[in-house]
């Protein structure tokens, strides 16, 4: 009989696991450094948070400071509050917004919700939220508005200023996600033009030194705001102590080989023993969050009691909005609602029924090698702050627990304290593409909060001119290089999507688009490669990824959208409904540019040859004589393979354009399709050239 020991005690807890393994859990003191009760009504609640204390202090602050940096646990009530001190503070008056940054979505949507719910008034009125494609704000009426970073980066392209804003608070800014650090460099070049602009730094951990260094003005600035007249460019440190409810962290007490079983056993255990609250569990992607949701239902199943009772849920990016909203909605009497999510609930999120966090420690994070030009989603550890975010889900509306399932030897001596920032391992196309758009020419001196690495620069800047996108002083090109940066796609497609308005391909460009901007449509099951490959079979064309993708898309649209249909056929029923509303965003966009939507009735070679366009520096041809499908990729003579998802793995045409490449035990290519050779002269005649019957070189190269 398993057994759990009390929070304080030294001796390890046994919890068992259905495979007859065991996994040793043990708590250490509780993260909290106060708790603060239950409150009645909403006003009680704001009051008891801890980050009331600090209300005159941070209103005083903003009123002398450029910047000022606020350091608190999770569930201090920084973001739901500090926007409201300032609106109650008068920094909405004449005008003026308050603008509250998150790097994600869902946090922007449902914070905004719970602040106009606080503030008794209508979301959308006072209180609204921008996030791409969805504006939710009334011009004139609304005070406080919560957008995502790369909205108010959209927003500066119209406003270079942001004249509009009083006050911009970056929430979670220790996330470093890319969007959150150009908007961390632009806000610092702005607030030299405007010194009544004010900013409030936001984050549970962040190293609140650094930032406060990188907002110092530097010498050559500091007379920008006269002392008279203009608050002090030194910024102001606020601290913020105490947290929510109190949270008892545990740890595993050996290290565990699946993280994924681990996870399913330690929610049965979770079920099993401990009192009702709903369970989050946090693991890296949707393969392996579907692969948990299986899990979880079949071990529901098969242990009489527990069934029907569990509400299993998946939370990440892929889904629908319908899909995401569920997580929100409340737990049906006599359930208990288990959410597995990626890092998407990380920060700022409150799901009020969660009691339980349980935390693999692993995440998805993004890769890139800008020498062979691949960038890689891989499966890597989290940091310390990460870690502390996912706890600090917990014991936010009544005490929690969180179950780490590594080590706290591990936790204590070997996870990094933060993450590196995203600017420095990801690739920089689009952040480049967004910076020119706003006018920065000097990319190199620009001033980062990170310096990314210059290879990777210079590579970004390399592809975006043989992309037709920048000219030869490295301006965006008209129009070409000025509609790519609004359409909010990878560049290489938007050029694609961009051809195939020429071609009379539009509506086949951005189903593919939409496709490629979700996971994978595919369902994953541990065990049914087989049955997967035969379903796909059912829609492979012999002309690629690309096309097969299409197909998938016309049965999905006649089956009637059924997830009947889906299910049947291997296909990801959540990400085919993102791809419908991708598709849908998408399409307004174009039309917006004067893109024609024009179906070709599926003249493929056009498909293809719009794909070519925007891809054509990922073309690659098979070596001759090759039995084990190696191909060159022409730009760099590189080997490469087409990887085993694709249905042309082991078809290996002659010449092909891959979307991605990925990096295990060697260089995939995904999503790949085949092309005819003299395309590329003919879409890139500045890039490639002919060298007689099957042999094209690069130019510049
Ligand atoms: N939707 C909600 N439902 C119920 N309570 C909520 C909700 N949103 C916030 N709260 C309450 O307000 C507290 C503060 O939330 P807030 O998001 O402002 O904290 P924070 O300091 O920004 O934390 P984090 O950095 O973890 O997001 C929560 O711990 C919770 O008690």
């Amino acid at each position: 009989m398993a057994k759990f020991w009390k929070p304080g005690t030294e001796k390890p807890r046994l919890v068992e696991d259905e495979d007859g393994g065991v996994l040793f859990f043990y708590s250490t003191s509780s993260s909290s450094s106060s708790s603060f009760g239950y409150a009645n009504n909403l006003q009680q609640q704001r009051q008891r948070l801890p980050v009331f204390k600090r209300r005159d202090a941070i209103l005083f602050l903003v009123e002398n400071h450029a910047t000022t940096i606020v350091v608190g646990e999770t569930g201090s009530g920084k973001t739901t509050q500090i926007p409201q001190y300032l609106n109650e503070g008068g920094w909405a008056e004449s005008g003026h917004v308050i603008g509250c940054t998150q790097p994600r979505r869902l946090a922007v949507q449902s914070v905004a919700s719970r602040v106009a719910e606080e503030m008794g008034v209508k979301l959308g009125e006072e209180v609204g939220y921008v996030i791409r494609f969805e504006d939710v704000t009334t011009p004139g009426v609304t005070r406080i508005k919560f957008l995502t970073d790369g909205v108010l980066l959209r927003e500066m392209m119209d406003d270079p200023l942001l004249s509009k804003y009083s006050v911009i608070m970056i929430d979670e800014a220790h996330e470093r996600s890319i969007s959150t650090d150009i908007v961390l460099g632009l806000l610092k070049k702005i607030q030299r033009r405007r010194p009544e602009l004010r900013l409030i730094i936001s984050s549970a951990t962040i190293e609140a030194k650094s930032i406060a260094s990188f907002f110092r003005a530097s010498k050559k600035h500091r007379g920008g705001a006269t002392k008279e007249l203009g608050p002090k460019t030194e910024p102001a440190i606020v601290s913020v102590e105490g947290r929510g409810f109190t949270v008892e962290i545990n740890y595993i007490q050996e290290p565990v080989a699946d993280y994924l079983r681990a996870a399913v056993s330690t929610v049965m255990l979770i079920h099993k023993q401990q009192t009702v609250g709903d369970i989050l569990v946090f693991l890296t992607g949707q393969d392996d969050i579907d692969a948990g949701v299986q899990l979880l239902n079949e071990e529901a199943q098969s242990s009489g009691k527990s069934n029907g009772e569990l509400l299993v849920l998946p939370l990440y990016s892929g889904l629908s909005r319908a899909e995401q909203d569920l997580v929100f909605s409340p737990t049906p009497r006599g359930k208990r609602k288990i959410i597995i999510s990626t890092n998407i609930a990380e920060t700022s999120l409150t799901l009020e029924g969660i009691v339980y966090v349980v935390d693999s420690g692993f995440s998805k994070q993004r890769f890139y090698d800008p020498l062979s030009d691949i960038e890689n989603l891989v499966v890597a550890p989290i940091s310390k702050a990460s870690a502390r975010q996912r706890a600090g889900r917990a014991g936010r509306v009544r005490p929690g627990k969180c179950f780490r399932l590594y080590t706290e030897e591990y936790y204590v001596n070997e996870m990094s304290a933060e993450g590196i920032p995203e600017m420095q391992r990801s690739n920089l196309v689009s952040c480049i593409i967004q910076l020119k758009a706003l006018g920065i020419d000097n990319i190199l001196g620009f001033g980062w909060p990170s310096s990314p690495s210059p290879e990777a620069m210079i590579r970004a800047l390399e592809v975006l001119y043989s992309l037709g996108v920048l000219d030869d002083d490295a301006k965006l090109t008209s129009p070409t290089g000025f509609q790519v940066a609004e359409i909010p796609l990878d560049p290489m497609l938007s050029k694609a999507l961009l051809a195939s308005n020429e071609l009379g391909c539009s509506e086949e460009m951005l189903t593919i688009s939409a496709v490629l901007s979700v996971q994978s449509i595919w369902i994953s099951v541990r065990g049914a490669q087989k049955q997967l490959d035969e379903a796909k079979l059912r829609f492979a064309a012999a002309e690629g990824d690309h096309v097969t993708f299409l197909n998938v898309y016309k049965g999905f649209l006649e089956s009637g959208k059924s997830s009947k249909w889906c299910h049947k056929n291997f296909i990801n029923y959540h990400a085919m409904k993102k791809v419908l509303e991708t598709r849908e965003q998408l399409k307004k966009t174009a039309q917006r540019l004067g893109i024609v939507l024009k179906s070709c009735d599926r003249d493929i070679q056009v498909i293809r040859k719009a794909i070519t366009a925007g891809f054509f520096a990922n073309a690659c041809h098979l070596e001759p004589y090759s039995h084990e499908g190696k191909y060159k990729t022409v730009r760099t003579s590189q080997d490469v393979y087409i990887h085993p998802s694709s249905v042309l793995f082991r078809v290996n045409p002659k010449w092909v354009v891959y979307h991605s490449l990925v990096s295990t035990d060697r260089r995939y290519m995904r999503n790949v399709v085949t092309i005819d050779p003299t395309w590329l002269v003919e879409v890139a005649p500045h890039y490639y050239q002919y060298q007689g019957p099957g042999s094209i070189a690069t130019l510049t190269r």
